[in-house]
């Protein structure tokens, strides 16, 4: 299997279905999006990747041994949470590597006094910077500025071609300057 994930006529949802069929692949060095109106069920389509949804019908195969994070849209955030920054990107795995400078000041900081928007991007890099070869994104702009969005942009444009990203984003200019595809899904 050359892709990393195949979605073959994916419906998924909770206790009934709620999106699909769709049928998407990500191959390695892609990053694709999924774009669609609010409600219709993207991040539910995220979470039946990861098995937090249920799948009605059609298959989902993944590259055998393939590692997958997922970055929530609202992600848990425990507090008071005493835990450092670089002690979470130790924990996922991405601690060492070529860390964004964004993030140098935040190493040393607890994660409870984060602002939302540096706690998004620290998130994205414990997904990002660790051994996942598919990263599962959802709303990554959310709360970042400009700043902060140049990086992921930056992040993204230089990913490992061994790696793909599967993510859902609202942002028409993100979407286009960092998918290599988008897939449209619709009521
Ligand atoms: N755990 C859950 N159990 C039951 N229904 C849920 C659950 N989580 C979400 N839903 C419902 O599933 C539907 C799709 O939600 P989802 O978050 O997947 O949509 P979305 O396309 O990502 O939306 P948005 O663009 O607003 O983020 C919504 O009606 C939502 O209320």
């Amino acid at each position: 299997m050359d892709a990393l994930l195949e979605l073959d006529g994916i419906v998924a949802g909770y206790d009934a279905p709620i999106i699909g069929p769709v049928s998407l692949r990500v191959q390695p060095g892609e990053v694709v999006g999924i774009q669609g109106p609010n409600g219709i069920g993207k991040s539910t389509l995220l979470r039946a990747v990861t098995r937090a949804a249920r799948v009605f019908a059609g298959e989902i195969r993944r590259r055998p041994g393939l590692r997958v994070a997922h970055q929530r849209q609202r992600p848990v955030r425990l507090s008071p949470m005493p835990m450092l920054g670089r002690e979470l990107l130790r924990l996922t795995g991405a601690e060492g590597g070529s860390l964004p400078p964004l993030l140098t000041p935040l190493l040393d900081r607890r994660l409870d006094r984060l602002s939302g928007g540096q706690m998004q991007f620290l998130q994205i890099w414990a997904c990002l910077g660790g051994a996942a070869e598919l990263v599962l994104l959802d709303e990554p702009t959310n709360n970042l500025d400009p700043r902060g969005t140049a990086a992921l942009v930056e992040v993204l444009r230089t990913l490992d071609r061994r790696r793909g990203v599967l993510l859902v984003s609202h942002e028409a200019d993100f979407v286009q300057r960092v998918c290599t595809r988008v897939v449209e899904v619709a009521a």
